[in-house]
C-alpha cells in the first residue's frame, strides 16, 4: 500500500481492519516487527507505513505535506523540487536541557550530561507516548549510517509520526530496502523512536485540526546507551528529530565506538590537494555553527590548492588493517546553517542548494524563493519572514531565524569528492580542533604529539551560537566540540582518545588547533576566513610533509617555531600573499598573553576537577607542561 492509498483507506469507513501494513510484512526480523507492533499499540497511530526510500515515496510524502500546509512549494524556476517549512517558534534548535543520557549510573553519563535512571525515563516517556500518535501515521524508516554494507557503517530504524522527518531522513541517511534487508538478515541495529507528541484525536475520541508544525512544549531527547536506543518526544527540529544524526551518529555511536575501539566524532572531512598534487585527508571538529560546513566546502583562494568535500558534520574514525586511522562520513546529506551562507562566503553551498532542498525557517521572497541574512549583501524590499509575518528591511529583526537550515543531498555539492561514499573511507592525515574565540586562541598551532592534541581538544572553549538554546556569545567549554554529543562520561572519552593514540603510535594523524574568529580591539575579525582558510590548511600540509620527511615531530624545519601553546608557523611560513592584512593584525592573530593563559589554565584545572579521578593522568601532565611553558614565557615568574 502506498502512503496516499493508506491515507485514503484510513479515512474509509471500514479501514481499521486492513490498514496495518505491517500485518502483511513477512516476519523475517522478529525484533523489528515486534518493536513496531509494540510502539504502534502504545502510540495508537491511524496507520503504519513501512518506508522504502523511493522517489515515489518522496513524492507522496511531499504531496501529503503540501496538502496539510506543512510545506510551501518554492518557485520551480529558481529552486526546483524545493520546499520551505516554518517551525513552531519554540521549536527552532536543539534542546540541550531536555537531552538525556540514560546510562545505568549517573557517573557513566558524567557531569556534562543530563542523567535520568533508564527505567524511570522509560516509564515517564511511555506515559507521554501513550496515544501520542492518535490520528497520525507511524512511519517505519530503516536506514544506514554510512554506505549500505560498508565496513564502518551502522544500521538503524526510526519510527516517526512526522512526514517532514521522513523526507529529511531520505536526504540525510540511506533509507530503504537495502538497509532493511541487512537488518532482517540479523545485523545489529539501533532503535530510534520519535514522536512530535501532538496527537490529533483526544482521549474522548474527538479529532482536532492539525497545525503547520506539530510539536509539544515538553520535550525529551533521551538516549539509552546500553540498549542502543533513542526515544525522542515533542520536537520536529532536525537535531532533535532526525535521529540518525546527533542522537545516533554521535551519542549512541560514541558509546559503540568506545566499546569497539573506534571514534565517533563531530567532524567535517575533506581532501586537500597541493599544487604538487599531494593529497591529504583532514578531519576538523568545531562546535555547532562554528564553521564546519564552510570549511568542508572551502573554495581555495590560493592558486593550485583545492579542497574537496567528504562530510560536513560527523566522521567515524577506525583503525584500518594498515594501522592507519580511516574515516567515513556516515551521513548522506547536509543539514546546514543558512544565515551567513552566500556567494561571497560559501559558493559551493549556494550551488549545492540549487534544488531538491528543504529549507526550514528561512524567509520567503515575493517571487517564491528563499532568503536569509548574508545570502546577498542587500535584502529584498519585501519578504515573508520565518514566522509568516510581513517583513521589510529596517524592522530591526532578522527575516530568517538565525538557526534557519537547509537539508540537501550531499551528492549535489559541486565540491563533493569522487570517493565520498568509499566503503572503507579515507586514510586520515590530520585532525583539527577549533572554536569561536574572540581572544586568546591563535589562528593556528600544531600539537607537539597526540596527547598534547588530546589536551587541546579537551580544553576547547567556544562562544555559544544559535544552534542550541542558551545565551548566544557566552563562552563555554566544548571539549572536542562534543559537549552536547558525547554519550558517556567525557573524562572516559578523553581516556579513550589517549588509548586510541597509543594504539596508532607513529601512524597517528597529527593534531592541530585553529581559530578563525579572533577579533581586534575594535571588534572586527582579524582573519578574512572562508576561502582564505586554505592558507592555514596549506601550512598544515607543509607540516605533514615535514613530519613525513623527519622521523620526529615538533618544530625542527623552516616552516615552524616553538611557542608556549604549541608549534606555530615560523615568520613568513604562513602564505598571506595578496591579503589585505596589516602586519599588526597578523601579529595579533598569533599573540599569546601568558597572564591570560595562566588564568585560562586555572579554569582548565577547575574544569578537570569537575570530572574527579576519571581525568586521564596524561591530561594533567599536559596542563602542568603548559603552565611551565607559560611561566617561562612570562619571564619565569611563578
Ligand atoms: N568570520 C568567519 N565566519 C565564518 C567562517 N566560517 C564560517 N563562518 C560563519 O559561521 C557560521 C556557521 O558556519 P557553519 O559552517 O554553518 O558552521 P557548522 O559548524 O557547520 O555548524 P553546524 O551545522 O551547526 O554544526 C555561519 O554564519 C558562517 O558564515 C570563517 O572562516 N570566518
Ligand atoms: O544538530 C543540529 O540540530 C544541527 C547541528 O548540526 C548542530 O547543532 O550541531
Ligand atoms: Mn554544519
Amino acid at each position: 500500500m502506498t502512503i496516499l492509498e493508506a491515507r485514503a483507506a484510513a479515512h474509509a469507513p471500514d479501514a481499521s481492519d486492513d490498514d496495518d501494513e505491517f500485518d502483511r510484512t513477512p516476519d523475517r526480523a522478529p525484533g523489528l516487527h515486534a518493536w513496531v507492533e509494540q510502539i504502534a499499540a502504545l502510540t495508537e497511530p491511524d496507520r503504519v507505513v513501512w518506508c522504502d526510500g523511493s522517489d515515489r515515496e518522496r513524492h507522496e510524502l511531499t504531496k501529503v505535506l503540501l496538502d496539510e500546509g506543512k510545506l510551501i512549494r518554492l518557485n520551480g524556476e529558481y529552486r526546483p523540487g524545493s520546499y520551505l517549512a516554518r517551525s513552531d517558534p519554540d521549536d527552532v534548535a536543539r534542546v540541550e536541557s531536555r537531552t538525556f543520557i540514560c546510562s545505568a549510573s549517573r557517573e557513566d553519563a558524567g557531569p556534562t550530561n543530563n542523567w535520568v535512571d533508564p527505567a524511570e525515563m522509560k516509564t515517564e516517556l511511555t506515559a507521554r507516548l501513550r496515544g501520542a500518535m492518535r490520528g497520525r501515521t507511524l512511519y517505519v524508516v530503516p536506514f544506514s549510517m554510512g554506505p549500505v554494507g560498508g565496513r564502518l557503517s551502522k544500521l538503524g530504524v526510526q519510527l516517526t509520526d512526522s512526514a517532514y522527518v521522513v523526507l529529511s531522513m531520505h536526504i540525510m541517511t540511506r533509507v530503504g530496502a537495502a538497509p532493511r534487508a541487512l537488518i532482517e538478515s540479523g545485523e545489529p541495529w539501533v532503535k530510534a523512536l520519535h514522536s512530535v507528541g501532538c496527537p490529533l484525536v483526544d482521549e474522548a475520541g474527538v479529532r482536532h485540526p492539525d497545525v503547520e508544525w506539530p510539536c509539544n512544549p515538553d520535550k525529551y531527547i533521551a538516549h539509552f546507551p546500553h540498549e542502543r536506543e533513542i526515544w525522542s518526544f515533542g520536537s520536529g527540529y532536525g537535531g532533535n528529530a532526525l535521529l540518525g544524526k546527533k542522537s545516533f551518529a554521535l551519542r549512541i555511536a560514541s558509546v559503540i565506538a568506545r566499546d569497539e575501539g573506534w571514534l565517533a566524532e563531530h567532524m567535517l572531512l575533506i581532501k586537500l590537494t597541493s599544487p604538487a598534487g599531494r593529497r591529504f585527508h583532514l578531519a576538523a571538529a568545531f562546535p555547532s555553527a562554528c564553521g564546519k560546513t564552510n570549511l568542508a566546502m572551502l573554495r581555495s583562494t590560493l592558486p593550485g590548492w583545492s579542497v574537496e568535500t567528504l562530510g560536513d558534520d560527523i566522521a567515524w574514525l577506525r583503525q584500518g588493517e594498515d594501522g592507519r586511522l580511516w574515516a567515513i562520513n556516515p551521513e548522506a546529506g547536509f543539514f546546514g546553517v543558512a544565515p551567513g551562507t552566500g556567494e561571497s562566503t560559501n559558493p559551493n553551498a549556494m550551488q549545492t542548494i540549487w534544488g531538491n532542498t528543504i529549507f526550514t525557517n528561512a524567509a520567503l521572497t515575493d517571487d517564491g524563493d528563499v532568503w536569509w541574512e548574508g545570502m546577498t549583501a542587500q535584502p529584498p524590499a519585501h519578504l515573508v519572514d520565518w514566522t509568516g509575518a510581513d517583513w521589510t528591511p529596517g524592522l530591526g529583526r532578522p527575516a530568517a531565524h538565525p538557526n534557519a537550515r537547509f537539508t540537501v543531498p550531499a551528492a549535489q555539492c559541486p565540491s563533493i569528492a569522487d570517493d565520498w561514499e568509499a566503503h572503507d573511507g579515507v586514510p586520515l592525515d590530520a585532525i583539527i580542533f577549533g572554536g569561536r574565540r574572540a581572544s586568546n586562541v591563535p589562528l593556528v598551532l600544531e600539537a607537539r604529539d597526540w596527547n598534547h592534541g588530546v589536551f587541546l581538544g579537551a580544553t576547547i572553549a567556544s562562544e555559544q551560537t544559535a544552534a542550541a538554546e542558551g545565551a548566544v556569545g557566552e563562552l563555554r567549554r566544548d571539549p572536542f566540540a562534543m559537549l552536547p554529543f558525547c554519550g558517556y562520561n567525557m573524562a572516559d572519552y578523553w581516556a579513550h582518545w589517549v588509548s586510541v593514540g597509543r594504539r596508532l603510535g607513529p601512524q597517528a594523524p597529527k593534531i592541530f588547533q585553529v581559530n578563525w574568529f579572533r577579533k581586534g580591539s575594535d571588534g572586527r575579525y582579524l582573519w578574512p576566513g572562508f576561502g582564505d582558510n586554505v592558507r592555514v590548511l596549506a601550512w598544515i600540509a607543509a607540516r605533514l610533509e615535514a613530519g613525513n620527511a623527519e622521523t620526529g615531530r615538533g618544530a625542527g624545519d623552516a616552516s615552524a617555531a616553538d611557542g608556549p601553546l604549541g608549534v606555530v608557523p615560523a615568520p613568513g611560513a604562513l602564505d598571506v600573499s595578496g591579503l589585505d592584512l596589516a602586519e599588526s593584525d597578523l601579529a595579533e592573530l598569533f599573540a599569546v598573553d601568558p597572564a591570560a593563559w595562566l588564568a585560562e589554565a586555572e579554569l582548565t584545572e577547575e574544569f578537570f576537577a569537575g570530572f574527579g579521578e576519571r581525568v586521564p593522568s596524561e591530561l594533567h601532565a599536559e596542563l602542568a607542561e603548559l603552565r611551565a611553558r607559560l611561566t617561562r614565557a612570562d619571564g619565569g615568574r611563578p
